[in-house]
């Protein structure tokens, strides 16, 4: 009997739909993986296929039942559902938790059958978990506690399986003979599985459905479904394939595409003076670069013409010298410049740090001197460590002659 999910919508809220019009097919004794990326939608199919949820619009058939005609009780032999989140409240043996799976079939308050004795115990043996049917449910590790929901979805005796990630909780070699029980279960049964390793879905699923954000991409045989190409569109990720230990079944390695380098701007500082950055400031600006400027005297040229155009000015007040907090914020500003120009000015004992910061940041970044051979007045030279500072960067900095030199070689 196959599963029809024909134009399914479904929201949980009125203001977003989750499933915007889902069609696909489980084909009779194979077993359908459902993948997708996370929150595309495929425990909310799995639910509506289920009939724990109703759609809004659509419908679903078990061949030719339409399920939500069907009688929950009756809809029990038809299908199982072992869901990923996994809810143990009770302190209930595991023998007898399996034995609930049988439900369906048993009337009110008669005992369990042989016959169910016997399809409990083969079921806690198909899913391995019959030494430990003695204890307590609420007492097992996360993949022993999904073995025995598995146990308990057999004990049901479905037409249909439907699973979702029945694999995340178990070690590899649980996986494998799940994924094994679950092929030889097609003899009699469909079953429908919502599985995210991408090898394991190619290895045992016949049948594989890709979905994405609400709608069905791809349906067919697995073989036909997965490739690389398709893999990378889905999932935003590199993926190369390769032969399988068999030979036969596609397997796939996957890796993170290179990041985009984000262009960074590139960001200069200016220590200038008296006007004569006041040129360097505004066509650097007006190139798209983020340019900042100081320590520069407040109403000086150079500082009204970096406040008109809103760049980070770092300033003080004429006269007053510089204080802790602008030396500061200067080194703070060349830390994040990929260039430091400075400009040749008259210097006093206030604006010295200027130099003094410039000199720091030689040897960590790009500094460009301009005008290093302006004949400086006297009384500027204070205490010779001007003029020391000004044929150390002059010594170690590019100089160049003027403003048009620096701007044909920044832009
Ligand atoms: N009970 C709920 N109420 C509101 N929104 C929900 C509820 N359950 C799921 N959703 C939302 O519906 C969308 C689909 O969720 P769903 O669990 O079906 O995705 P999924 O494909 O199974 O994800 P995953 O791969 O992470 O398990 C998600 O955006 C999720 O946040």
């Amino acid at each position: 009997m196959p599963i029809s999910i024909e134009g399914i919508k479904f929201g949980y809220t009125e203001s977003r739909e989750v499933l915007k019009d889902m069609n696909f097919t489980c084909r009779d004794n194979r077993i359908t993986g459902i993948i997708g990326p996370n929150g595309c939608g495929k425990t909310t199919v799995l639910k509506v296929i289920a009939g724990f949820l109703q759609p809004s619009a659509g419908c679903i058939r078990y061949n030719d039942t339409v399920i939500g005609e069907v009688p929950p009780v009756e809809l029990a032999k038809m299908r199982a559902v072992v869901e990923q989140k996994i809810y143990t409240p009770f302190s209930f043996p595991v023998y007898d938790y399996v034995m609930l799976g049988r439900s369906p079939y048993q009337k009110n308050f008669q005992p369990d059958s042989n016959e169910d004795h016997r399809i409990v115990t083969d079921s806690l043996r198909d899913a391995s978990v019959i030494q430990f049917q003695d204890r307590k449910i609420n007492e097992l590790s996360g993949g022993e506690l999904q073995r025995v929901m598995i146990a308990r979805a057999l004990a049901q005796e479905p037409e249909f399986l439907m699973l979702d990630e029945p694999t995340s909780h178990l070690d590899i070699r649980h996986q494998l003979e799940l994924m094994k029980l679950l092929s030889r279960l097609t003899k009699e049964k469909s079953v429908v599985c919502i599985i995210h390793e991408i090898n394991q879905a190619s290895s045992y699923c016949d049948d594989i459905v890709i979905t994405k954000d609400g709608y069905v991409l791809k349906e067919g045989s697995s073989d036909d479904v997965l490739s690389a190409e398709t893999l990378e569109d889905v999932f935003g990720v590199l993926a190369m394939q390769y032969p399988g230990p068999d030979g036969k079944k596609k397997q796939f390695a996957f890796s993170l595409p290179p990041e985009k380098k984000t262009e960074k701007k590139r960001r200069i500082h200016v220590i200038s003076g008296e006007g004569m950055g006041r040129q360097i400031i505004m066509s650097l600006h007006s190139a798209g670069i983020d340019v900042s400027a100081g320590i520069l005297n407040q109403g000086d040229q150079d500082y009204e013409s970096a406040k008109s155009i809103g760049i980070e000015t770092i300033s003080a007040p004429p006269f007053t010298g510089y204080s802790d907090k602008e030396t500061t914020d200067l080194k703070k500003a060349c830390d994040l410049a990929d260039t430091i120009i400075i400009v040749a000015v008259n210097v006093g004992k206030g604006n010295l740090p200027n130099l003094e910061i410039a000199a720091e940041y030689l040897d960590k970044k790009e500094v460009i001197f301009v005008n290093p051979n302006r004949n400086l007045k006297k009384k500027d030279l204070t205490e010779g460590r001007a003029t020391e500072l000004y044929n150390l960067i002059r010594s170690k900095a590019k100089c160049v002659e003027n403003t048009d030199e620096v701007l044909e070689e920044l832009l």
